[in-house]
């Protein structure tokens, strides 16, 4: 592992992807004082101008002054380095990445998907990779506008090759701590790559058929046959989690059942881009976790499906708007 991350709070932060995850915690940090440098988009001269707007179930606030940037080569080299990129992007993090890392920092990949802190080791060094998952409702509703519906809690894990259980580093706490102070839940993960396969439970079956069935969370629920297709495609996961030794209790998809069922209807992120004709995060969502599948010969049928028909809605998006994975 790398050396030692800046101690106390003082640690500064970049964001590399300012939307609905990276604009919203990067705004709650700097917020609470940390110094925070954003890299924009579509929305950087917007941004420098009049500020980021955050309507948050947790209080509405703008930044009027932040530092924004539309090109890594203009940014200090950063303490901590959250990714928050759609992961259709990620291609673009061999370049992005280095010049914002100090050596002895750290990148925090706030991505849904599986196979996102495996892809970024050789960019990076020894430098230390953290995953985040994000258990939140946000949308970048408008340039330079994030809007926070419900939840915000973030489970951290550190990455290790292979995905080797690190338990809870000094390097976890430390950042931890800065989220905290923000205001922001933490969890801690002793095992990342459990804690991917158990959100994968919930993100493989609710963002895929959303897209598939062009539906919302409570549709996919109040049918009996997208119900049970939701539970198939969990006990899949499940089983693909435990051929890596993973072990997910049978309670757990219950509980994921529940939950969507009860919680308000909800479009997912999957959807949310199908539905803006921008290409979807197909292969870290449903693509890798099928390979790994593949590669311990678990029976996936529904998944395998599932992929086969994102694969094939992802192609026409990107095919009918060549811009929708610029
Ligand atoms: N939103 C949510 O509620 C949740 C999201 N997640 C996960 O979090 C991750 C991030 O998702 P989310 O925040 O919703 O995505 P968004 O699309 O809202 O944000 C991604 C940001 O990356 C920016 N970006 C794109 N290309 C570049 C580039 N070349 N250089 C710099 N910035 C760029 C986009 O800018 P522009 O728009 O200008 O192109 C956009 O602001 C995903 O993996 C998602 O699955 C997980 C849980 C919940
Ligand atoms: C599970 C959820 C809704 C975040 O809490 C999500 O990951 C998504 O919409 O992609």
């Amino acid at each position: 592992m790398g050396t030692e991350l800046q101690s106390g709070t003082n640690r500064s932060y970049a964001i590399i992807g300012t939307g609905a995850i990276g604009g919203f915690y990067g705004a709650k940090l700097q917020q609470a004082g940390c110094e925070v440098h954003f890299l924009l988009h579509r929305d950087y001269e917007l941004v420098r101008q009049r500020g980021l707007r955050v309507d948050s179930v947790w209080g509405n606030f703008t930044l009027d002054s932040l530092n924004v940037y539309n090109d890594v080569h203009q940014m200090p080299a950063c303490d901590v380095v959250i990714v928050a990129l759609k992961t259709t992007r990620n291609s673009l993090l061999t370049s992005l990445l280095p010049p914002v890392l100090k050596e002895s920092g750290a990148v925090l990949m706030l991505q849904n998907g599986l196979g996102n802190e495996e892809a970024i080791a050789p960019i990076v060094g020894k430098t230390h990779i953290l995953g985040g998952l994000c258990f939140i409702c946000s949308n970048k509703v408008a340039e330079g506008h994030i809007h926070h519906l419900d939840y915000g809690t973030i489970t951290i894990g550190e990455y290790a090759p292979d995905y080797q259980p690190l338990g809870i580093t000094a390097t976890l706490r430390d950042i931890a701590g800065d989220f905290e102070i923000a205001g922001i839940p933490i969890q801690f993960a002793e095992d990342l790559l459990l804690a991917r396969w158990k959100k994968l439970v919930w993100n493989i079956p609710y963002n895929g058929l959303s897209v598939v069935l062009n539906a919302r969370t409570d549709e996919i629920m109040g049918n009996e046959y997208t119900s049970l297709l939701s539970e198939q495609l969990m006990r899949e996961v499940v089983a693909v989690a435990a051929a890596y030794n993973r072990e997910i209790p049978e309670s757990f998809i219950q509980k994921m059942l529940d939950h969507t069922a009860n919680m308000k209807p909800y479009i997912t992120s999957m959807k949310l881009d199908y539905d803006q004709h921008r290409s979807i995060e197909v292969e870290s969502i449903v693509g890798n976790p099928l390979q790994s599948a593949i590669a311990k010969n678990i029976p996936v049928p529904k998944m395998a499906m599932l992929y086969a028909q994102l694969n094939f809605i992802n192609t026409q998006i990107t095919a009918k708007s060549p811009l929708s994975s610029s």
